[in-house]
């Protein structure tokens, strides 16, 4: 990942770009910079809102996992994922590896 040579082959060298190119390509990052810090907040409140359910799921004895959630989950993301010009299989792909997270932390708590 941080191990990428830093000038292409043929390419330039990240001192050699143009100013304005530096300042846009800056100014973009502090754009991604944002929406990662907003993306982290977004899923550290899931993680509060399913830590809960995982805790009454272990309560009231009820399995981890709800394949007809999920699949109501994945259709409804799906939708909203084409809506926002998002590839909805990359969408899916995602929820899928918060929501394989979230049974890990359920069964866990089931397990305490
Ligand atoms: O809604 C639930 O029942 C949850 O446990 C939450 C959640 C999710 O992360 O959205 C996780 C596991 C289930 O299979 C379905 C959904």
């Amino acid at each position: 990942m941080t191990d990428q040579p830093q000038t292409p082959p043929g390419g330039n060298s990240v001192d050699e770009v143009d100013q304005e190119v530096q300042a846009e390509l800056t100014r973009l990052r502090q754009s991604i910079d944002n929406i990662d810090a907003a993306v982290v907040h977004m899923l550290a409140e899931r993680f509060k809102a399913t830590q809960q359910v995982g805790r009454l799921k272990a309560r009231h004895k009820l399995p981890p996992a709800d394949p007809g959630r999920e699949r109501q989950q994945i259709e409804r993301l799906r939708g909203l994922a084409s809506e926002a010009h998002l590839d909805p299989v990359f969408a899916e792909k995602f929820l899928n590896f918060i929501i394989a997270e979230v049974i890990r932390h359920h069964e866990a708590i089931a397990r305490s």
